[in-house]
C-alpha cells in the first residue's frame, strides 16, 4: 500500500480519490466505521481509497510539552488502513505551513487542486485549518465549488458514550486494557526494537526483551499479560511483561520488558509488537531478589492461564 506525504505530489493513478479525514490515532470503531464508509462510496464509484492521518498530532504542534499519549505509530496505522481496504496512506506533516493554513485553503488547494479528492468522509465533529475554522457544513459547502462532495458518518457509542480516542487512553491509564482492545477491536499494542539492558534478566532466570516506550501513551504502570509479534518473521509469542520503571532497581528506567514463555533466543535490534492483554498487579518494591523471582514465577503462571 501506498505511503504518501502531504508535500509530495499525489501519483495519478491516486487522483480523483475518496478520501477519510481524520487522525485515526486508535483507529477505532468510530474511526473504522468513516473508513468503511469511505471504501464502500469509493468501491461504488471504482475510486482509489486514501486514508489520511496527521503527524505530528496536531496538540503536540500546539502543546509541545505534554506527556506522550500516542496509540499507534505510522507503521502501525499503515498496516491497519491496509487491512480496512484502503489504497494509501496520506500523511499530513503538521508543521507550522499546515497549522497556518485556513481551512479555506484546506479544501481547495491542498484537498482540490493538489490531492485531487472527488469525496471526502469525515467524522460529524471534525473541524480543521487555521484556528480550527473549519467544520462538516464548511468542507461541504467549499467542496463543492470544487466537484469535492462530503458524507459525515455519526459518532458509534459503546454503552450510552460516543467512542473517542481521548476515552481509550483514560481506559488505558487506569489498567483496563480489555475496555481499550473493545472499542478498538484489537488490544493495545506497542512497537519497538529491542534495547540492551543491565543484563540482569537472565541471571534471576527471566530474561526481558527492553523496549523503549517512545511516544506511546503510559498506560497504567505494572505487570500485564502480554503476547507479541516479532516483526521481520511473524513469530507469535506470549509472555508477562512489566510496564514501568522497575522499583527494585536503582536508577529508575521507564521501561516495558517483556518476558516471554518457551522462546530462548536473541532478540537484540530486532522490531517487536506487544499487545497488551490483562493487566495483573502494580509495580512492587522487592527487598530481596528471591522475593522478586518468586512473584515473577506467580505472574507467568498467572499469564499463561489468562491467555489460554
Ligand atoms: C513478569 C515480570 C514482573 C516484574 N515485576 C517487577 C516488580 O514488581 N518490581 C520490579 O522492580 N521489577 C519487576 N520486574 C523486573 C524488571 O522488569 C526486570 O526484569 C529486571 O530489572 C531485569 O532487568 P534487565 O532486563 O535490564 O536485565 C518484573 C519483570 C517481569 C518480567
Ligand atoms: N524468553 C525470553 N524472553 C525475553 N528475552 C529473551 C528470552 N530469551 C532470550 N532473550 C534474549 O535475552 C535478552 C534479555 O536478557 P536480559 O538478561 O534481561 O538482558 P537485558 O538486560 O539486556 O534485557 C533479550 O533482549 C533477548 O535478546
Amino acid at each position: 500500500m501506498t505511503w504518501l506525504d502531504h508535500r509530495q505530489p499525489v501519483p495519478a493513478e491516486l487522483r480523483g480519490a475518496i478520501v477519510a479525514l481524520g487522525n485515526f490515532d486508535g483507529f477505532h470503531l468510530g474511526h473504522q466505521k468513516v473508513v468503511a464508509e469511505t471504501v464502500t462510496w469509493a468501491k461504488s464509484e471504482g475510486r482509489p481509497v486514501i486514508v489520511a492521518t496527521f503527524d505530528p498530532h496536531p496538540v503536540r504542534h500546539f502543546a509541545p510539552h505534554i506527556p506522550p499519549f500516542r496509540l499507534t505509530t505510522l507503521p502501525q496505522r499503515h498496516e491497519l488502513f491496509r487491512a480496512a481496504g484502503a489504497d494509501a496512506m496520506l500523511v499530513f506533516h503538521f508543521d507550522d505551513a499546515l497549522a497556518n493554513m485556513t481551512a479555506e485553503d484546506f479544501v481547495i488547494k491542498l484537498l482540490g487542486d493538489h490531492i485531487g479528492a472527488t469525496g471526502v468522509v469525515t467524522g460529524n465533529d471534525f473541524t480543521f485549518g487555521k484556528d480550527r475554522g473549519g467544520n462538516c457544513e464548511k468542507l461541504a459547502a467549499w467542496g463543492a465549488s470544487k466537484g469535492i462532495k462530503a458524507r459525515t458518518v455519526d459518532p458509534v457509542l459503546e454503552g450510552g458514550a460516543v467512542i473517542s480516542s481521548s476515552r481509550i487512553r483514560d481506559s488505558l491509564k487506569a489498567g483496563e486494557v480489555e475496555v481499550a482492545a473493545k472499542l478498538m477491536t484489537r488490544p493495545f499494542a506497542l512497537r519497538a526494537t529491542v534495547q540492551h539492558g543491565d543484563k540482569r534478566g537472565r541471571e534471576i532466570g527471566f530474561p526481558t526483551a527492553n523496549m523503549d516506550i517512545g511516544h506511546y501513551l503510559r498506560p497504567r504502570y505494572g505487570i500485564y499479560a502480554i503476547t507479541a509479534r516479532i516483526i521481520d518473521t511473524g513469530q507469535e509469542l506470549k509472555g508477562a511483561a512489566n510496564m514501568g520503571v522497575r522499583p527494585t532497581f536503582q536508577p529508575p528506567k521507564e521501561l516495558l520488558e517483556p518476558h516471554y514463555f518457551d522462546f530462548k533466543g536473541d532478540l537484540y535490534g530486532r522490531e517487536v509488537e506487544v499487545r497488551l492483554h490483562h493487566f495483573l498487579r502494580p509495580e512492587i518494591k522487592f527487598d530481596s531478589l528471591d522475593a522478586l523471582m518468586a512473584q515473577m514465577a506467580r505472574d507467568c503462571e498467572k499469564s499463561r492461564i489468562l491467555l489460554g
